[in-house]
């Protein structure tokens, strides 16, 4: 394992430290980083290569992924907040935060999903600087990708949503830089509640390492959200 990761961080450079003169403003915007890059193991790009043939037919669809929203995405949301200048901004400037880490030390993934069957799938390697137990992966970082599959299940079976309950059992340890398959399905809807689970399980299913269970709340037009830092809620103004 410790190998694996080794050549991982040669690999994508990471061991060289940060990369000189380059500017917020020069990364490039719209890579789909959902896609196969020099830091996938081959477990990672075998996985992705059998969802992409699953793909072929339509009842998979593969989710483009992106550091940055694309400002498109604000027609979606603008809705919800009172201040559509001050979201455009944020939209530009904030990155999506399983995708902030550099390419191979952090979040490698791809999502699919299959929206006859309320599922979604998420392949998932996970680099060396999301350790936390030495040799093995951070609570806090398999949460991340959990909570990142259950809310795109969440979304594009039932709208913009937010996590409310979020419940973990962890019943295995992950190995750094191994891949694992998130599986997430849409259980019920009540009313504003979509209610959705996963299991993340090893490449052969024969590992369950951990199980979720989770509440994401539509949320309602006739509440907005206010994202000035010394302001920040969400309410209803009327
Ligand atoms: C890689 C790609 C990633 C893309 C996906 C991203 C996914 C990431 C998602 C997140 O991480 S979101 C960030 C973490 N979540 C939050 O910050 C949410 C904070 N909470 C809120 O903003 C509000 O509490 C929330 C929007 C969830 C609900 O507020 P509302 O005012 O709309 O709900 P309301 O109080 O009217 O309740 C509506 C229903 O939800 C229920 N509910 C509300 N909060 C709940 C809760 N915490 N647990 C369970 N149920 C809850 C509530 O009981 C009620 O049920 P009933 O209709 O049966 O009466």
């Amino acid at each position: 394992m410790l190998r694996r990761c080794a050549r991982l961080l040669r690999t994508t450079g990471a061991l060289c430290g940060p990369k000189r003169g380059r500017s917020f403003s020069s990364e490039v915007l719209h890579v789909d980083h959902s896609l196969p890059n020099p830091s996938w193991n081959e477990d990672m790009r075998l996985l992705f290569d059998q969802f992409m043939k699953k793909s072929e037919d339509g009842s998979w669809k593969r989710l483009p992924s992106y550091k940055y929203n694309p400002t498109e995405r604000i027609e979606d949301v603008k809705i919800f907040f009172p201040d559509a200048k001050l979201l455009k901004e944020q939209m530009s400037q904030a990155q999506l935060f399983p995708r902030s880490l550099g390419e191979g030390v952090g979040f490698e993934y791809a999502m699919f999903h299959n929206h006859v069957e309320d599922r979604t799938v998420c392949i998932f390697q996970g680099g060396p600087h999301l350790q936390g137990a030495p040799g093995f992966l951070h609570g806090g970082a398999i949460a991340t990708m959990i909570d990142s599959t259950l809310g795109m299940c969440a979304i594009l079976t039932g709208g913009i949503a937010m996590t409310a309950n979020l419940n973990i059992n962890f019943r295995r340890p992950i190995p750094l830089c191994s891949v694992v398959v998130i599986n997430c399905q849409l259980d019920r809807v009540e009313g504003r509640k979509l209610f959705v689970s996963c299991n993340v399980r090893s490449m052969d299913e024969k590992t369950l390492y951990s199980e979720a269970t989770s509440t994401f709340v539509k949320l309602d037009p006739k509440k907005k959200i206010d994202i000035r830092a010394s302001g920040a809620f969400y309410t209803n103004l009327q």
